[in-house]
């Protein structure tokens, strides 16, 4: 029965804008100026290349608009908003801020705004389902405050703040997962702030309980960590694996909660299909070359173990490997992994996914399949095909780029739609609905679907 829109904005809006910003001069309490998009404190210019100042003069598109573009170029390299605000110590630029994820925990929608441009007030952020649930447009709050979320004009490295997360998941103690990459990504001029680092926030009582500086050993700065999943059983919350793709280095990294050390794997099925980066979403022309990107887990087994799927993002092919490969530190080191990862095949053609989730009620995965603007699926306990692939939902107007998916506690399927391409490539019409969060129970998901449960 498809997905149901349930919010929809034009521009994203925040409770806190920024005016309010903490004082950074020790002066306790919050300092800073109110009203409007006010700029930060002078304590610091923020520091733009060249070129990026020239093209906001120029106001010309980049000549590389007209080439062919991968992910890595973004020729909109335009750091001002196109409706305003030119001031590139604003701390609010109405028209950058792009959502990316969504997940949902007990009336709090979770939101994520990855900083890949200048004027987003808190990266991290929660909509109120209670109090603000009935607007078709709410306001974020920053979570688990404004606070952790302020960027210091000065670009000080900070522990205690958040510089930029792209996804979280909630695992089955209650708490919430998430990496801060640490970088501001913006267009042509990456900064990296402090150390990427993995985030865990008791949701009980929204405090920190860890933060765990990834080392340079693993991987030399905090680009292309844009999801985690949790593998830990509910009754053993120390004993938790996260599982973390790397779209941009192609490897699959764990960390161990309970010895706080982190390992990588590297293997051929993390890699992009070459076959499967031309891409064509939202009306731009594109070639994209994400490696692996989205991680789901089966049921367990009697062994404790579990299937552990997975898929790069420019490719149609979705492979496996089982938990306790992972999860032996010793296995990375392997330079040949025999026949640990397997394939399972091709979802068929134009089915790149993004994020995908497995639904342990129906035994489904669903996934964002960003070429169709909808939602596919696959029941596990048929044969992977594309025969068995099924749609649960498309459209090409409201369904544009789905930048992620995940199951809540309640089985809801969530997706965020937000028509990344078109800001990337393009220019996004702020008159109209550019960015969408969409629910369904997966029991209505899948129903008059291939998938639909026995
Ligand atoms: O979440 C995404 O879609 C995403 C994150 C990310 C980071 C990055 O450095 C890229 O080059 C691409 C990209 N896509």
């Amino acid at each position: 029965d498809g997905m149901i829109e349930v919010f929809g904005w034009k521009q994203m809006d925040f409770y806190n804008r920024g005016e309010r910003s903490p004082d950074d001069n020790n002066n306790g309490g919050v300092g800073g100026v109110g009203g409007g998009h006010t700029n930060r404190p002078s304590t610091g210019t923020i520091i733009f290349p060249d070129q990026l100042n020239s093209f906001a003069t120029s106001g010309g598109r980049s000549k590389r608009a007209t080439e062919r573009l991968t992910s890595r170029d973004e020729p909109n390299t335009d750091i001002t908003s196109r409706f305003g605000n030119n001031n590139v110590n604003a701390s609010y630029i109405p028209y950058n801020n792009v959502p990316m994820g969504a997940t949902h925990y007990k009336g709090r929608l979770f939101v994520t705004m990855p900083r890949r441009r200048i004027g987003i007030p808190s990266t991290l952020n929660y909509i109120d389902l209670h109090k603000d649930g009935k607007q078709h447009s709410p306001k974020l709050h920053a979570y688990p405050d404004f606070e952790t979320n302020y960027l210091n004009p000065n670009f000080q490295p900070n522990p205690n703040r958040i510089v930029s997360v792209y996804r979280t998941t909630v695992d089955a103690c209650k708490r919430l997962w998430f990496i801060d990459t640490g970088m501001l990504e913006y267009p042509d001029n990456r900064v990296q702030i402090q150390r990427p680092a993995i985030w865990v926030i008791d949701l009980t009582n929204d405090r920190v309980l860890h933060r765990y500086e990834i080392p340079d050993s693993i991987v030399s700065t905090g680009r292309g960590l844009a999801s985690i999943t949790i593998d830990v059983f509910a009754r053993e919350c120390n004993d938790a694996f996260a599982y973390i793709p790397d779209l941009v280095n192609r490897q699959l990294f764990v960390f161990s909660l309970k010895s706080k050390r982190m390992w990588g794997f590297s293997h051929n099925y993390f890699n992009f299909d070459p076959l499967g980066g031309d891409l064509n979403v939202g009306g731009q022309t594109f070639r994209w070359d994400d490696g692996i990107f989205s991680i789901t887990l089966g049921p367990y087994a009697t062994d404790g173990y579990r299937a552990v799927y997975f898929h790069p993002m420019a490719s149609n092919t979705e492979f496996v490997v089982d938990s306790s490969v992972l999860q032996n530190e010793a296995n990375a080191a392997r330079s040949d992994h025999g026949n640990d990862f397997q394939v399972l095949g091709s979802r068929g053609t134009n089915h790149q996914s993004t994020m995908h989730e497995y639904d342990p009620q129906t035994d489904v995965i669903f996934y964002a399949e960003i070429q169709r603007n909808g939602v596919g699926c696959w029941n596990t306990n048929k044969p992977f095909s594309a025969a068995n692939h099924g749609v649960v939902a498309q459209d090409a107007q409201r369904m544009i780029y789905p930048s992620d998916l995940t199951i809540d506690d309640d089985g809801n399927i969530w997706v965020m739609t937000n028509s990344m391409p078109i800001f990337i490539y393009s220019t996004l019409d702020t008159n109209i609905v550019n960015f969408r969060v969409w629910r369904q129970n997966v029991f209505e998901a899948a129903k008059k679907t291939v998938c639909a449960p026995a």
